[in-house]
């Protein structure tokens, strides 16, 4: 479902070097990374801050185009197909809301049926089962810019998965939530994932997602890769560390001094 092979992003920058002159500066944000997820599967993708997950998301859902190497996600090169590949995927950026602020919760839902071509009958249906799962029907009524930041991420959800995608792609979906809206956020991508089959790449900081959610995990730093396992595998680097949080205190630490 999502594929990549030798991808690079380079960003270049300019930066004062004195009172006039400014010279040029190259951030390799991403180098060499590969990897497959196959459809189906659950990926937490981890790394300290700076380390290239957000640059890699943007190239996932096209935002960015690589420099070097090769991406496909759902067979579709993402930063050519962006228009065929949002019928196939569903983006949350969990600092960023892509509802319509002013406008009720449910306004929003309509503009993205009309954005994406859904059929009204099966939108209707969608929706239905969305706002019972993410018990959205509370505050459906709400300007977007009223509701809570734990109503406005399940709102947030309900919008990325309105088109049934393929692959959903989580950036930080639980950032800022009390432990109970964590918690249902939680508990609706995992029957999301073993109900529907539907792929999902989740970037978080919060640990407690990565243990309760992935199978898989990934670690990013310094634009390359630097585990890819199952939770166990990544428990077994630091087998003398009790908790998640030390065991990638290490793995962060080590790839630092690396
Ligand atoms: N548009 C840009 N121009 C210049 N440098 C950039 C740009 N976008 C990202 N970078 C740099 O690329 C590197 C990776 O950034 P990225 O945002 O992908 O990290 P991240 O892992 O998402 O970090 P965080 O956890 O803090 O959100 C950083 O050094 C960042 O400063």
């Amino acid at each position: 479902m999502i594929e990549l092979e030798g991808v690079g992003r380079s960003f270049t920058v300019r930066r004062k070097a004195g009172r006039l002159r400014r010279d040029t500066h190259v951030v390799h944000a991403v180098r060499d990374l590969s990897f497959e997820v196959t459809a189906g599967e659950f990926v937490g993708y981890l790394g300290p801050n700076g380390a290239g997950k957000s640059t890699t998301i943007k190239m996932l859902t096209g935002i960015l185009s690589p420099t070097t190497g090769r991406i496909r996600v759902a067979g579709l090169d993402p930063s050519r197909r962006r228009t065929a590949l949002a019928r196939r995927i569903g983006v949350v950026f969990g600092q960023r809301t892509m509802l319509w602020w002013d406008l009720p919760l449910k306004d929003s839902f309509t503009l993205i049926r009309h954005l994406y071509k859904v059929d009204p009958v099966r939108h209707r249906n969608r929706l239905a089962e969305l706002c019972d799962v993410l018990d959205l029907g509370g505050f459906l009524d709400k300007p977007v810019r009223q509701l809570s930041l734990g109503q406005r991420m399940r709102g947030d959800i309900a919008a990325a998965l309105l088109h049934d995608p393929a692959v959903l792609v989580l950036d930080e979906p639980t950032i800022g939530l009390d432990v109970v809206s964590k918690a249902a956020v939680r508990g609706f991508l995992r029957r999301l994932n073993a109900e529907r089959g539907t792929t999902v790449l989740l970037t978080t900081h919060d640990l407690g997602d990565i243990e309760r959610l992935c199978r898989r995990v990934m670690l990013i730093d310094h634009g390359s890769l630097a585990f890819d396992g199952t939770v166990e595998e990544l428990r077994a680097t630091a087998p003398d560390e009790t908790s998640i949080e030390d065991v990638v205190t290490r793995l962060y630490t080590r790839a630092v001094q690396s």
